[in-house]
């Protein structure tokens, strides 16, 4: 039976993950502790004793609400005194460690399977906490949650080799597993997928597929294919969705996914020729936005309820898209202040 340790509310994002400055996450001596960690089992053995245990039910994270009403993950403190039960050990997957070296793994106390509906779901929707209505004291402990919620999942759906149909058996971090019969290792899996944001110079273009939430548009995405450049995905996934030809594309940013079976979002800007902007829509809806009309859409925090009256909103601010269609709308409050100035001169 699962027997909790000691139960920590209100931990923090480990500072190291995701909300320090790049030169404090990047510290050699860290990294170098959870690379043994990975590699030496018995190293890691130890490292759990004294770890803090991120604590997950079904792949979402556990959360409590502190005094102020934000929301924190919740986590065991485990001191090394006492005994750690079967699935503690056997299960815990290692995300990381704080800057003084102490541990961080991931546990899922719920039944291992995988809710079906939940494959497609976004963030907020899986987690089943209101995360969207009050994002924002939340967002630092999201990569990190991220990061566990897909070790976690790829650990509980590689459970046989898919060449010899026997066994397989994850090292302790849980950061690799093993062909009982073949010795064949397996590394968790990212799928690279091109997220773009078609601009005609005034507008920008955003579509939906029937799978989003009510009243949702997003940048357009879409899996590499084998042996295709990102330039290539890109250009295909346009055409392909909406029926345009990209002219000028920018790189912006990546983010890593979990959802459906952790991806690897690359994203990029892209201009078409105003001259050409008809679209012919494969997706379920795709339209041009102003900047006047994306203003407000991300002003709209909460996703419409049923019953209200339609209203559109994008991604939240965790997810790529929502950085994209950002930037876009930043740039050409820009442009449209310079054009301003110069009229004004
Ligand atoms: N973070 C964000 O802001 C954001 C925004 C939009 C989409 N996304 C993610 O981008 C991903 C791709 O977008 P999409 O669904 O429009 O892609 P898509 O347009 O390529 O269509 C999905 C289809 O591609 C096929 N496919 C090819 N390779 C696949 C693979 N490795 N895994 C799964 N399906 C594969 C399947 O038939 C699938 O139904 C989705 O997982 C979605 O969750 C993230
Ligand atoms: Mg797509």
């Amino acid at each position: 039976m699962f027997r909790p340790l000691k139960i920590l509310i209100g931990t923090k994002c480990p500072p190291t993950r995701c909300c320090s400055a790049f030169v404090s996450r990047m510290r050699f001596s860290n990294l170098q502790y959870v690379n043994r960690l990975k590699e030496d089992d018995e190293a890691c053995a130890a490292a759990l004793q004294n770890a803090h245990i991120f604590l997950f039910h079904r792949l979402s994270p556990l959360l409590q609400r502190t005094e102020h009403r934000t929301l924190r993950p919740t986590a065991l403190v485990c001191s090394g005194t006492e005994p750690q039960n079967h699935r503690t050990t056997e299960e815990s997957v290692l995300i990381g460690c704080s800057e003084e070296n102490q541990a961080q793994f991931c546990l899922d106390v719920g039944k291992n399977i995988l809710n079906p509906g939940s494959s497609l779901s976004w963030w907020p929707e899986t987690l089943n906490v209101p995360v969207l209505q009050d994002p924002s004291p939340y967002e630092p402990d999201l990569c990190f949650l991220l990061q566990g919620q897909a070790l976690l999942r790829w650990n509980q759906t590689s459970g046989f080799c898919s060449t010899t149909g026997q066994p397989t058996h994850r090292n302790r971090a849980g950061s690799q597993r093993v062909c009982s019969s073949s010795g064949i290792i397996y590394y968790p899996k990212m799928s690279p997928v091109v997220i773009v944001l078609v601009s005609d110079g005034k507008r920008c273009l955003l579509g939906r597929q029937s799978s989003f939430p009510r009243g949702m548009y997003s940048a357009l995405a879409g899996f590499c294919d084998m042996g295709e450049t990102l330039e290539e995905t890109l250009r295909r996934e346009v055409a392909e969705e909406v029926g345009l030809e990209v002219h000028s594309v920018s790189y912006s940013s990546s983010q890593h996914w979990p959802f459906p079976h952790s991806s690897f979002m690359m994203a990029f800007h892209a201009s078409v020729s105003p001259a050409h902007t008809q679209v012919s829509c494969q997706l379920e809806d795709a339209r041009w936005f102003s900047l006047e009309e994306i203003t407000s859409a991300l002003q709209v925090k909460t996703p419409p309820r049923r019953g209200d009256p339609p209203v559109v909103w994008l991604p939240p601010k965790h997810a790529i898209g929502n950085r994209l269609i950002t930037e876009w709308a930043d740039r050409q409050r820009r442009s449209s202040l310079s054009d301003t100035t110069e009229e004004d001169v």
